[in-house]
């Protein structure tokens, strides 16, 4: 990196320049390195295409001087997504498509570009121009990937930007989760792919790293598939995945004679992906990655279970709607005042906790923090000095760092002694225990803040970052180096009075160095000591002995202020590596006391009740609102709470009837955040509410298409509802809206109640039950564990009222027609509607055997219309006289038949005739 920021000097332009000038010939605009007669290209171009031909799959920042440049279909691609103008080096046929941009606004071009899914490759110049024979040379300093990134512009301080590396066989699938930034690092082995996505999507990933030559492996399409957010696909040599070969790679990394304390024993599929993912950031940003000093496994177990559409469906951490925060449960949650919290948070509700000690005492330091209004919001002010401990941390021990990120750490490690203090005062174990760890930094905030000034450049080469005061010899050279500077000024003020020519001035440029500047009308007053350096247009340039001398003394002094500086940089930094566990358990800590501040002000201003969690299989909750719902209402509106019940003796299974728009899908959900808001230790919004603990949640909710998996709405239904059945235990809460709608109504209704039985018979996990088919509420007759609700509504001067009430019992109704004449369907269908519904609701069939449902109320009236009309008939209706078929014939025999007054043996001649008529027998 020092390396790196020695070159952006303006003088590396210069010679740069000069080299792009003497090059005329750099062959054809054909890209490909391998195609072109390399022997025929200028050194410079030879030596991008030998650094391209490294990196194929990247774009390639190529430094010249203060710029950086990119060429040939590099170019091409980046100037149409960056829109910056393409031009070409050289002329004519050998024209080559070129663009760039100056070396200081990089970040915002690396960020555009990563956000297309690309990695950039940045290639600095590694020595000085003019330091050696030939060309500068230059080096792929870094390589920044959408999973690894390490720079603030790039990165959303809320949320976490996860590397996936995968690896699969026989045993199943493999992973390992890097957050490069921050130096987050975990493992968790899936036994089928739905399980590997299920743990994936808990992070989110921007990338995965999969072996070479597997990019298009169906394992690799389906996850990209599943997972909300596609993410961009890397590859690896083969061999990093390899266990043995990985094992050893991350025994030398973490300095450890076996993987088992990290869970890894037995483990070659979790192995081989760890080591591959930690040899993909070691290799891309070329260091040794120190700030991944920890690795752990991630056990099924250990958290709630969502899979990726439940927990899309149930809007954890991202509205349907535009896939943004607003309107989650995180963006009503989030409350917290660091980068660090907010990405803990959308942890904890991604994975909810399932012990019950861990749950209880995350819900005693909500409790405690919600009832001390002043005291919680002192720490939230103390919280807010924090920076991003983890990511300042990570970025300084990878080398990307500046001094303005040493200053940001020490200003946020001299907070922590405060906030340490704060929790220390606390009852709940969970926040006293956090105060250790933000004890053990006060030294190192210290030095930084001693060391560093209060506002340092960006870029390390400009200096001055260090504080007068800290180091000696620095204090000494840049005394020097400012008193000659003054030193300069007396001389040019005593030449101006020795010579009589007031417009005389001491310059600098980079070529000459120091002169004095005397323009073509004074030129007569010269003294013979000046020597003739050059001419310009208006006036000629001199040097004498004198100023020679002081330029050596100043710029010697310069340089040597620019070299300590550096040096010094590289010490601090090195303390801070030193340091880098300790950090990050300091930002542990600090994540988790903001997240949970961020739970007790929820707790506190929105009124939410302490839940008790327990290991029954029970869940009631009294008075229970919609986190999100009852946050969007307007003014004047305002939530109808809702008590819901269920019971594995008595109410395992509520079904939930109901007209459209009543509220059904609103108080399934708000049980299933209620009890995901519990166990990820947070107050619920409700009155009262007992969850007993649930292992995972599922729901069903809607019907989307699903066409880049190629499957129809009712194949996306049922293939959901397929892995519900197969994965939920007694202990689970399933949440079903409206099953078998996206079929005909008979289909729909007979898999409805399959799948409801299913559930009641076999499965016994607590479920909700939304439907629009009345006949389900039979169910409660024949089953003892299902319950009927129905959310109440009014019927007053033809028009509905939502009560939003959920009451005992089955709805006779569907209101559905309503609803629509609500949602502004033109008066004549809705009233054409009506009159098809209620000759749906009087028999399907008419005599002759027609669907009813076609005939209109006028038509009824008159015979001859009868049943003449196809369904959703058209304006002039066909009359066809009825023919008389075998089928009436043979009903009209059935109905005249006097049943009673028969034998049984009359009546078994008249049926074998009847079939004999219609050809059954
Ligand atoms: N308890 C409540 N208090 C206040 N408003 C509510 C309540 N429940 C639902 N609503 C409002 O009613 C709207 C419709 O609710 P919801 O989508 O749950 O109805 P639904 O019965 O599932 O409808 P459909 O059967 O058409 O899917 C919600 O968007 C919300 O604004």
């Amino acid at each position: 990196m020092a390396v790196t920021q020695q070159m952006k000097t303006g003088k590396a332009a210069e010679v740069v320049l000069a080299e792009d000038e003497t090059t005329p010939d750099v062959g054809t605009n054909e890209a490909p390195a391998g195609a072109r007669e390399i022997a025929s290209l200028t050194p410079m171009m030879r030596q991008y295409l030998e650094v391209k031909a490294l990196h194929p799959d990247t774009v390639l920042f190529f430094r010249m001087g203060d710029f950086y440049e990119m060429f040939f279909e590099d170019a091409v691609k980046a100037s149409e997504l960056l829109q910056i103008t393409l031009t070409a080096r050289s002329k004519g046929a050998d024209k080559v498509p070129m663009c760039g941009f100056p070396y200081h606004s990089a970040r915002r071009y690396i960020a555009k570009l990563i956000e297309h899914g690309l990695k950039v490759a940045i290639c600095e110049q590694v020595t000085e121009p003019g330091a050696g024979p030939g060309i500068v040379q230059r080096e792929v300093t870094r390589v920044i990937t959408p999973g690894m990134v390490l720079d603030d512009e790039v990165l959303e301080p809320q949320a976490s930007n996860f590397l996936a590396a995968l690896c699969w066989g026989e045993a199943g699938f493999g992973a390992a989760l890097l957050e490069a930034s921050t130096g987050e690092f975990y493992t968790f082995e899936a036994a089928s792919l739905s399980e590997l996505v299920e743990g994936l999507a808990r992070v989110d990933p921007r990338e995965l790293l999969v072996p070479q030559g597997q990019r298009e492996a169906p394992e690799v399409v389906q996850v990209c598939q599943r997972l909300s957010r596609a993410p961009a696909v890397a590859e690896g040599e083969g061999a990093a995945f390899e266990h043995t070969r990985a094992a050893a790679f991350l025994r030398s990394h973490f300095n450890v004679q076996s993987l088992s304390a990290f869970g890894l024993d037995g483990s070659p599929l979790a192995t081989g992906a760890a080591g591959a993912a930690l040899r993909y950031l070691k290799d891309t940003q070329k260091t040794a990655a120190a700030h991944v000093d920890r690795l752990s496994r991630q056990e099924k177990s250990a958290c709630l279970v969502m899979d990726e559409s439940s927990r899309g469906n149930l809007e954890v951490l991202k509205s349907l709607r535009d896939g943004g925060r607003k309107g989650s449960l995180l963006g009503v949650l989030d409350r917290t005042a660091t980068g660090l919290g907010a990405r803990k948070l959308a942890r904890w509700l991604s994975a909810p906790l399932c012990s019950l000690p861990e749950i209880h005492a995350r819900l005693d330091a909500v409790e405690e923090l919600a009832g001390k209004s002043v005291w919680r919001e002192e720490l939230v002010a103390t919280l807010k000095e924090v920076g991003d401990l983890e990511r300042l941390c990570g970025r300084l021990s990878l080398g990307a760092g500046n001094a303005r990120d040493l200053r940001a750490l020490g200003l946020s490690l001299s907070q922590l002694p405060r906030l340490g203090a704060a929790l220390a005062r606390c009852d709940a174990g969970l926040l006293k225990s956090l105060a250790g760890p933000l004890g053990a930094l006060p030294e190192l905030a210290d030095v930084l803040l001693r060391a560093v000034t209060d506002e340092p450049p960006v870029v390390l080469r400009d200096g001055g970052f260090i504080r007068p005061g800290f180091h000696a010899e620095l204090d000494e050279v840049v005394a020097l180096s400012t008193s000659g500077k003054d030193v300069l000024l007396r001389i040019e003020q005593r030449e101006k009075e020795r010579t009589g020519i007031s417009s005389l001035k001491i310059r600098y440029n980079k070529v000459f160095g120091y002169y004095l500047e005397v323009t073509k009308a004074n030129l007569h007053a010269v003294p013979k000591d000046y020597i003739r350096k050059q001419t310009t247009v208006g006036s000629e340039r001199f040097v004498t002995e004198e100023l020679k001398e002081y330029e050596e003394k100043v710029l010697t002094a310069e340089e040597r202020r620019t070299v300590l500086e550096l040096q010094l940089f590289e010490e601090l930094r090195a303390r801070v590596i030193t340091w880098a566990p300790a950090i990050r358990s300091a930002a542990e800590a600090v994540a988790t006391a903001d997240a949970l501040v961020s739970f007790a002000r929820c707790a506190a201003e929105y009124g939410y009740t302490r839940p008790q969690v327990d290991d029954t299989e029970g869940l009631s909750i009294t008075g229970g609102r919609h986190p999100v719902v009852e946050r969007m209402l307007g003014a004047g509106e305002s939530f109808v709470p809702n008590d819901v019940r269920l019971d594995p003796e008595d109410a395992q299974l509520l079904i939930i009837t109901g007209p459209n728009m009543a509220g059904k899908s609103t108080v399934m959900r708000q049980v299933a955040l209620t009890a995901l808001m519990a166990q990820a230790g947070s107050f619920v919004p409700a009155k009262a509410a007992r969850i007993g603990l649930c292992d995972r949640i599922f729901t069903r909710v809607g019907a989307a298409d699903n066409l880049a998996r190629g499957q129809s709405t009712f194949m996306v239904e049922m293939t959901e509802t397929s892995h519900i059945l197969h994965h939920a235990t007694r202990r689970s809460l399933v949440i079903l809206d409206e099953i078998g709608r996206g079929t005909s109504t008979y289909d729909g209704l007979s898999i409805a109640w399959a799948v409801a039985e299913h559930i009641h018979d076999k499965v016994g996990a607590r479920s909700l039950f939304a439907t629009h088919y009345h006949e389900l509420v039979d169910l409660a007759r024949e089953r003892p564990r299902v319950k009927n609700l129905c959310v109440a509504v009014k019927e007053q001067g033809g028009k509905v009222i939502f009560l939003r009430k959920l009451i005992p019992g089955g709805a006779s109704r569907s209101y559905g027609i309503e609803v629509a004449k609500l949602a502004g369907l033109p008066p004549e269908v809705v009233s054409r509607a009506r009159e098809l519904l209620q000759n749906l609701e009087s028999g399907e069939l008419d005599d002759a055997g027609r669907p009813r449902v076609a005939v209109r109320s006028s038509a009824k009236r008159s015979p001859v219309n009868a049943g003449q009309l196809g369904l959703f008939g058209g304006a002039a209706p066909v009359v066809v006289p009825p023919a008389p078929s075998v089928h009436s014939e043979v009903l009209e025999a059935l109905r005249a038949a006097s049943v009673d007054r028969m034998t049984p043996l009359e009546a078994l001649n008249l049926l074998a005739k009847l079939q004999r008529e219609l050809g059954t027998s």
